[in-house]
């Protein structure tokens, strides 16, 4: 039996309380039909929320059985994706599957499938599930596009992230991180200490200094908070917004995504005209010969702007839009996920003292070894030079992984030891469960550990029970970017401020994120060291 094939045959109530609402409101209907097809609707849908249906076992799989009209997560927006993702570990073991809507899903958090699936036979599972906003701007980002069109744009996007395109990148990088710490320090006052809201005060840091590292722009206002490319993004990312039903019905009845929708369009429009400008203006200086940047970013997306009207560009339907996609995928894709990282970095220092003083303690020694030679720079964030400080960043990735589920499609049937996979289905990497595997870390998975990263004890380690930057072909392509800046970023609070809890201090996550965790505002103090 495969997850498809089976879909007729789940689609039976096989519930005797959702039948009886079912035949008594037929009766209802003799008397006023409409009333009575309307109250019917609505039973089924609430009492199917309330369902549990059990599991069934499709190509080798547990799959949780679908309600009649919502599938296997009727309470979508109720819950907290990565948490029932380590319930279903738990349960299920590495592999199980659930319909979203009519969607089948397969997850796994078994480290010898996540090789099979997203390295070995990555020609079976080479593309995501494709955007379809109806915003080009958005869907054309490097993230969903398919097949021979998205090879073409990775081949030519990759060259960013070499070692010295990344040291280039990383004098500006550490510039605007001990700016960022300077203007912290002076908001301390007399108190010696200051309140932030983490990812919103990280997130606008971030915007500017990519704005900055990638686009050579300074923004308007760039450090305040309010300013309004953060907030675009922000509101673009719905960062406050909260689902509801609406939403989980939407992934039943495609057609209520415009009522609940995943990304917010309006603010797309600020933001693509302004990386249009930047494109233009970098254009028109290189056309009267003016100075470029050394095949910076800005550089290669001129290129690839001047490409548009090849035979190769236009068979594969790759327009300006397309090139512009890919500025705003770089930003959507690095500056969220780093505040969010390191939003949950601050939360474990704050809840480990000790930690933070080693830290400090590492970092003032490197920085002492250069004899006052350079500060924090890309010398110093080196593993060699901080392992410790490394290790505490990779154990925030590891038990606190920004990206709720990375995922691929299946676009070739897949067989392995009496699993298949069929054409068509979502499959998702559960990356909080994945990384907690008792397998790959017999050492308190659940507990926050930075040592289990030193050299002596890491190299046991699969490396495929590490998901944070997904893996393959397909993998993060900005890993080594988002690493400069999360070491910076951490080498520079660790030497000036100690991390602390508030009495309002709490980790509230969102229900139903399923891209990037959501939760609501956590608060920090940051406290000057003497
Ligand atoms: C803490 C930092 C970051 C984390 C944890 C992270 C995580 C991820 C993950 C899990 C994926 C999916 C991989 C897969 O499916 O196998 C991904 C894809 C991607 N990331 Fe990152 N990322 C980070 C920073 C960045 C930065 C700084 C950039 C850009 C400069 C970036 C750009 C992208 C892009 C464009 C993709 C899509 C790649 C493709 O489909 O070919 N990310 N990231």
């Amino acid at each position: 039996m495969d997850l498809l094939g089976t879909l007729p045959q789940l689609l039976s109530p096989n519930n005797p309380k959702g039948l009886f609402l079912f035949g008594s409101l037929i009766i209802l209907t003799v008397f006023n039909p409409i009333l009575g097809i309307l109250s019917m609707a609505l039973t089924i849908l609430i009492s199917q929320a309330r369902e549990n249906y059990g599991v069934l076992e499709a190509g080798g799989i547990p799959v949780i059985k679908p309600t009649l009209f919502l599938g296997s997560e009727p309470n979508y927006h109720k819950t907290i994706l990565q948490f029932a993702d380590i319930e279903r570990f738990k349960k299920f073991g590495g592999i199980w599957g659930s319909y979203v809507g009519r969607i089948p899903q397969v997850y796994v958090a078994d480290p010898e499938l996540i090789r099979l699936i997203f390295v070995k036979d990555f020609i079976h599972f080479a593309d995501r599930k494709k955007s379809d906003f109806g915003v080009p701007v958005i869907d054309e980002v490097l993230d969903y596009i398919p097949g021979e069109k998205w090879k073409l744009l990775r081949t030519h996007l990759s060259p960013l992230f070499t070692t010295s395109k990344l040291k280039q990148m990383s004098g500006l990088m550490s510039e605007s991180a001990s700016e960022f710490m300077d203007d912290l320090i002076s908001e301390c006052g007399d108190k010696g200490r200051v309140k932030i809201n983490a990812r919103r005060r990280l997130s606008t840091w971030l915007i500017d200094m990519f704005a900055r590292t990638t686009l050579g722009i300074q923004l308007e206002d760039g450090k305040n908070p309010d300013n309004k490319f953060a907030e675009a993004f922000r509101e673009m990312m719905g960062e406050n917004d909260e689902f509801n039903f609406l939403y989980t019905l939407s992934q039943s009845f495609p057609f209520l995504n415009r009522f609940a929708p995943a990304f917010n369009i309006e603010p797309t429009k600020l933001i693509e005209s302004t990386f249009r400008q930047v494109i233009e203006s970098r254009k028109r200086q290189i056309a009267a010969g003016g100075p470029t940047n050394n095949k910076d970013f800005l550089d290669v997306l001129v290129d690839l702007w001047g490409r548009v009207s090849t035979e190769e560009f236009k068979n594969l339907g790759i327009t300006e839009t397309t090139i512009i996609a890919q500025a705003v995928n770089f930003f959507l894709g690095g500056y969220d996920t780093s505040a969010i990282t390191l939003s949950h970095l601050l939360l474990h220092l704050a809840d480990n003292p000790e930690i933070q003083e080693k830290m400090h303690e590492e970092v003032m020694s490197s920085l002492e070894k250069k004899g006052g030679k350079g500060g924090i720079d890309h010398e110093l964030i080196q593993e060699s030079e901080i392992p410790y400080t490394t290790a505490v960043i990779l154990e925030t990735l590891r038990i606190t992984p920004p990206l709720v589920r990375p995922e691929r499609i299946c676009t070739q049937d897949w067989t392995y030891k009496g699993f298949s996979i069929k054409k068509g289905t979502h499959v998702l990497l559960a990356s909080w469960a994945a990384n907690r595997n008792p397998k790959v870390y017999p050492d308190d998975p659940e507990v926050f550990k930075p040592e289990r990263f030193l050299a002596e004890n890491k190299s046991g380690l699969d490396p495929y029970g590490f998901t944070a930057f997904g893996f393959g072909p397909r993998n993060c392509i900005g890993m080594r970017f988002g690493y400069e800046n999360l070491k910076l970023f951490t080498c520079n609070l660790v030497k000036n401020f100690r991390v602390e809890r508030r009495p309002d201090t709490e980790m509230k996550y969102k229900y139903g994120t399923y891209i990037l965790l959501g939760f609501s505002p956590l608060y920090f103090d940051l406290v000057k060291r003497e």
